[in-house]
C-alpha cells in the first residue's frame, strides 16, 4: 500500500529570517541608519498588533522607527498634514499608513499624498506604474514576500502557468505584476470569473487572496500545483482567541506538491519585506536616485 500524498509545507518563518538577516546586513552598510515612520489611526486590535510587530522588528533589524499613533477621530486634514511633515523630513526614509483606516478617512487621498519614493508599502499609483513597467519600485510587501518565499524554497516561476485568485490592490494585482515580471504566464481570476475551476485547474502555481475561509477546495487544484495561501480569516470562538483560517482548504495538501500554511506561511514575510523595502528606499535616497529613474527592466 502506498502512503497518501501530502504536499511539502512551505513555512514562512525560515524565509522571513533569511530576508531579515540580508536586510540587517544591507542596513548596516548604509552611512546613516534607515528610518521608518509608521502611522496608525485608532485602536483596531489587528492593526495595533501588526504596527507593534513592525516597530519591534524594525529595531531588531538595526533600523530606526517611530509609531505615530493617532486617535480614530483624527481628521483627514490633520492626517494629511502629518504625511506632509514626514515627506519633507530628510531623516525619514520610509512611511507607511496602516490599513484599514477609519471610515471617515479618504484612503485614496491619503495614499496619493505620500512621497512615492518614501512609500515603502508600494501603494502609490506611481509605484504601481513602476512595477508594471519593470522599473525599480517599492512593491506591496505581501506579494513581494511571496516572491521571496518562492525563491527561498527554489520554486521556479519562469515559464509557469500562474493563476492569481483575487484582484485587490494590496495583493492580487501586484502579485500578477510580479509573476509576469518573473516570466510566468499569468491569469487573474476574480468574483466574476466564469467556471473558476476550469481556470484554477490550469495553474501550476496558484496564489489565492480572496478573504474567504477554505474557498479553494481540492477539486479546484491541478495535481502537483504549488499553492500559495495569502488569506487570513479570523473565525471568532466564544471565550477563546479567534482561529486563523486560510483561503485554501487543508485537504488541498493531498493534491498540491507544495502549500503554504496559515498561520505561519506568507504572513511573516510581510513585515520582513517591509523592512527590506525601507532599506532599499534608503539606499536609493543615499545616492539621490528616485526609484523609477534607472532601467530595471526584467
Ligand atoms: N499599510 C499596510 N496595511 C496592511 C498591510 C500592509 O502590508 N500594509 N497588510 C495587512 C496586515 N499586515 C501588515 O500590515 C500583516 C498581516 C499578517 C501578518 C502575519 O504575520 N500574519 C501571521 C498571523 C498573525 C496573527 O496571528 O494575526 C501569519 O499569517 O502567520 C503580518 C502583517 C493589512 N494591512
Amino acid at each position: 500500500m502506498t502512503a497518501p500524498h501530502t504536499a511539502q509545507i512551505l513555512t514562512g518563518p525560515p524565509a522571513a529570517e533569511a530576508l531579515l538577516k540580508e536586510t540587517a546586513e544591507r542596513a548596516a552598510r548604509l552611512a546613516r541608519t534607515p528610518h521608518l515612520s509608521i502611522v496608525r489611526l485608532g485602536e483596531d486590535p489587528a492593526s495595533v498588533s501588526y504596527v507593534a510587530g513592525k516597530d519591534a522588528k524594525a529595531k531588531a533589524t538595526g533600523l530606526s522607527s517611530a509609531v505615530h499613533a493617532l486617535p480614530a477621530e483624527t481628521t483627514q486634514a490633520d492626517l494629511l498634514a502629518l504625511i506632509g511633515q514626514l515627506n519633507a523630513d530628510p531623516q525619514v526614509n520610509g512611511i507607511l499608513v496602516q490599513l484599514p483606516l477609519p471610515r471617515h478617512i479618504d484612503e485614496e487621498e491619503v495614499l496619493l499624498a505620500l512621497d512615492p519614493d518614501k512609500d515603502v508599502d508600494g501603494f502609490h499609483p506611481v509605484n504601481v506604474g513602476r512595477l508594471w513597467t519593470g522599473h525599480p519600485a517599492s512593491v506591496p510587501c505581501t506579494p513581494q514576500g511571496v516572491m521571496y518565499l518562492l525563491r527561498h524554497y527554489g520554486v521556479e516561476v519562469s515559464g509557469k502557468r500562474a493563476v492569481v485568485v483575487g484582484r485587490s490592490n494590496i495583493v492580487g494585482r501586484p502579485m500578477a505584476g510580479l509573476l509576469l515580471g518573473a516570466h510566468a504566464t499569468v491569469t487573474v481570476a476574480h468574483s466574476r470569473t466564469r467556471d473558476l475551476g476550469a481556470v484554477t485547474r490550469e495553474a501550476e502555481l496558484l496564489v489565492v487572496a480572496v478573504g474567504q475561509a477554505h474557498f479553494i477546495t481540492p477539486d479546484l487544484v491541478r495535481p502537483g500545483a504549488v499553492v500559495i495561501d495569502v488569506g487570513i480569516n479570523r473565525v471568532e470562538r466564544a471565550g477563546k482567541k479567534p482561529r486563523l483560517l486560510g483561503d485554501v482548504h487543508p485537504d488541498v495538501a493531498g493534491v498540491a506538491s507544495a502549500l503554504t500554511p496559515v498561520p505561519g506561511g506568507v504572513g511573516p514575510l510581510t513585515i520582513a519585506q517591509l523592512l527590506a523595502n525601507t532599506v532599499a528606499a534608503a539606499e536609493r535616497q543615499a545616492v539621490g536616485q528616485p526609484a523609477g529613474r534607472t532601467s530595471g527592466r526584467p
